[in-house]
């Protein structure tokens, strides 16, 4: 796995700076900075203290954390929130309780998503009158089969 620096500033001293829990993770644990409380179906953003410095040809996305999302349906509403290698302020988590019944309670300093940072590439969209042929063409959305036979399709 390859390593990149990655300065980073806590406007929030008093969290601590995302870490990665186990030796080859990809990605590093974010927290809360605010108590929260989510309702059913409901969202709000939360700071997680840190602001980085990504270096050019880099990217941050900000996934949710699986343990939560199975345990109690907390999920991010832009998933993969993306952070632009030139985006200096507080890196920020558009949260949501995707439980219908239980509401969720979160408290500051408990880790709520996880950032990895990958190498991204920035097109150069050129224009053409048609596109070369491939097998898949036009081919899109379960065109290959494998999904779930939905109700209203039985
Ligand atoms: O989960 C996220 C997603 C984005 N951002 C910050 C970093 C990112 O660089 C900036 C803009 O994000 P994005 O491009 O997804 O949002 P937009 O609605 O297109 O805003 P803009 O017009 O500023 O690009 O907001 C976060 O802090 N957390
Ligand atoms: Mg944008």
């Amino acid at each position: 796995m390859s390593s990149v620096q990655v300065l980073l500033s806590r406007v929030d001293p008093g969290v601590p700076v995302p870490s990665y829990a186990r030796q080859g993770d990809a990605g590093a644990d974010l927290v809360t900075t605010e108590d929260v409380v989510l309702a059913p179906g409901e969202r709000a953003v939360v700071g997680t203290g840190v602001a980085i410095a990504l270096p050019p040809g880099y990217a941050g996305f900000v996934h949710p954390r699986s343990g939560l999302a199975a345990r109690v349906g907390l999920s991010i509403v832009n998933t993969p929130g993306t952070i632009d290698a030139g985006y200096r302020g507080e890196i920020k988590v558009c949260l949501v309780n995707l439980d219908p019944v239980t509401p969720i309670e979160l408290a500051r300093g408990d880790r709520i998503a996880q950032l990895i940072v990958q190498r991204v590439a920035q097109a150069e969209f050129v224009e053409v009158a048609e596109l070369e042929p491939s097998e898949r063409g036009a081919s899109g959305y379960g065109s290959t089969g494998g999904h779930a036979t939905l109700g209203t399709e039985k």
